[in-house]
């Protein structure tokens, strides 16, 4: 399978203190990838990386083969950021239109962006009526236009009930099976084996790097939870 991302000896400085600690990890093209780790660990400090707006970065950290942040990559990786990034005062459709002629996208991507995140029965609705789920939905949608074979989803299922979590990890599912490298972090560990692979990270170090059974047999758990729990025990040690 393609490397999307490959990672090697990242490190990352925030304020005077190292966040990120000589990190090694790729990222597969057609996986769904789950970065997971508590609050703080630094699965957000590692995303601005992939996309190139941390600052502060060492280490060999490329996509498609060119390095983080290059002009070349811009259309190809879709990124949501935690904060909503649409116009409140804007209807979804207008704000995708928007979005489309920044980056460039076909006028066609509008319709299918929306179709994909489940929202065509309120593309004319101004986002500010729109639920906290729909309106992260309209923030997805945007991120999906260039078509991006890179998607990097920071939180994206976090404050949502249990029937939109489970629609958003099917979208994202739909996504990695179309070829795109999905990555998706959580602080939730019972979402972990909606994933073809886990990142497990803990206070900016990477735990553990395989599939939810290879990490669950490793640390003989039954559930990802408790085998985070062994994980962090045996690294003290
Ligand atoms: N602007 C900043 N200046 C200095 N330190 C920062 C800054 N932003 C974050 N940090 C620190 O970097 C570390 C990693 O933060 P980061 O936001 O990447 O974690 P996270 O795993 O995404 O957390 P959460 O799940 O709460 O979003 C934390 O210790 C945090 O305090």
């Amino acid at each position: 399978m393609n490397n999307v991302v490959e990672v090697s000896g990242l490190r990352v400085v925030r304020g005077k203190r190292e966040v990120l600690h000589d990190l090694d990890f790729s990222i597969r093209a057609g996986e769904l990838t789950g970065l997971l780790g508590p609050s703080g660990c630094g699965k957000t400090t590692l995303m601005r990386a992939l996309v190139g707006v941390q600052a502060k970065v060492t280490g060999s950290l490329t996509v498609h083969g060119e390095p983080a942040g290059s002009a070349s990559l811009r259309s190809r990786i879709g990124y949501v950021t935690q904060a909503s990034s649409v116009y409140d005062d804007l209807t979804v459709t207008e704000n995708l239109r928007f979005f489309a002629k920044v980056l460039g996208a076909p006028a066609s991507s509008v319709t299918s962006a929306i179709e994909t995140v489940d929202l065509a029965s309120h593309a004319d609705q101004v986002v500010r009526d729109l639920s906290g789920g729909q309106r992260s939905r309209v923030s997805l949608a945007a991120a999906l236009l260039g078509s991006p074979s890179l998607l990097v989803l920071d939180e994206p299922t976090v404050g949502l009930d249990p029937v939109l979590r489970e629609q958003l990890w099917g979208t994202f599912r739909t996504l990695a099976e179309a070829g795109a490298g999905v990555i998706v972090s959580s602080h939730v560990m019972d979402e972990a084996d909606r994933c073809d692979r886990l990142l497990l990270m803990r206070e900016g170090a990477i735990l553990a790097d395989g599939s939810p059974s290879e990490i669950k047999q490793k640390a003989n758990a039954e559930d990802i939870e408790h085998a985070f729990l062994t994980l962090v025990k045996e690294a003290a040690r």
